[in-house]
């Protein structure tokens, strides 16, 4: 198996502050990830070195065999799938939701009177359809519940066929039902064979999809632990990560944490 994603000994640091503090990763291809960690842990910022958005500022970080600093990032872009809350702001409102999809195949935000080849346009359809969107292909974007818009973003995230696909917080903001949709949706990727390597970014451990193979833990900007879920997601590398005493739960392919009782 190739390293779809090697990061060794990164550091980035903003005003002389780490915002993340010599962290070794390595995302093989096929595995699936889970990245857990507190609020300001640093999660986002991995999340941007790993899409080539921000280079480290020591370490080094080689996308699907490529180190960063010595490549075309646009070209590397192409073969990564970012879906993030961060895209809302950079799609159009009032552009459909097939458009909104099927300008990734361009590497683009904006419609901007291409011809579409009718095999993209049969792609997208197909994504939306998959990630329960095809009754919205025509609604504008803007018009979407947030369920139905993070659904739509993991759609064109998938657009070009990327190699490694980003998954910033999915969940976030989303109801009960609108999580199990989505945990569901995301668990039968995370078991197609012939679906990306993953990386998920997420707050809670019931967001935690069948299917995801591995998790890293974050906290102030250091790796806690890392590997392989059956063995690194466990009660005592949670309470350390998140910084109190937590219980955790299996039950089959789903997990569940709780805080222990004052006293
Ligand atoms: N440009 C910057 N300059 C200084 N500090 C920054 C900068 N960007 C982020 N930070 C800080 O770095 C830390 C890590 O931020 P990051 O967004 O990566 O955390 P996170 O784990 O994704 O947090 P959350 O779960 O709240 O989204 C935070 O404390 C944040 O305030």
């Amino acid at each position: 198996m190739s390293d779809v994603l090697e990061l060794v000994d990164v550091s980035v640091v903003r005003d002389g502050y780490p915002l993340i503090d010599h962290v070794s990763w390595s995302v093989k291809e096929g595995e699936r990830w889970v990245v857990l960690g507190p609020n300001g842990a640093g999660k986002t910022t991995l999340l941007q070195v790993a899409s080539s958005f921000l280079f480290p500022t020591s370490g080094s970080a080689a996308l699907l065999g490529e180190k960063l600093g010595g490549v075309d990032v646009f070209e590397l872009r192409a073969r990564i799938g970012l879906a993030s809350a961060a895209m809302f702001d950079k799609l159009p409102a009032d552009q459909t939701v097939l458009q909104t999809v099927l300008t990734a195949a361009y590497g683009m935000t904006v419609h901007w009177q291409e011809t579409y080849d009718m095999t993209d346009e049969a792609r997208a359809l197909a994504l939306l359809d998959r990630l329960g969107m095809a009754k919205f292909t025509e609604r504008k974007f803007g018009t979407l519940s947030e369920g139905e818009r993070k659904r739509t973003l993991i759609a064109r995230a998938l657009m070009t066929d990327p190699e490694l696909l980003l998954l910033d917080e999915p969940a976030a903001g989303l109801d009960l039902g609108g999580r199990e949709d989505l945990v569901r949706r995301l668990g039968a990727l995370a078991q197609d064979e012939y679906a990306p390597s993953m990386v998920m970014v997420t707050h809670h451990v019931e967001e935690i999809a069948p299917g995801f193979t591995h998790v890293l833990m974050i906290r102030r900007g250091k790796v806690m632990a890392a590997g392989p879920i059956d063995t690194e997601l466990t009660a005592r590398n949670l309470s350390l990560c998140f910084g109190l005493p937590l219980t955790l739960e299996r039950h089959g392919d789903r997990w569940s944490a709780q805080g222990l009782p004052l006293g």
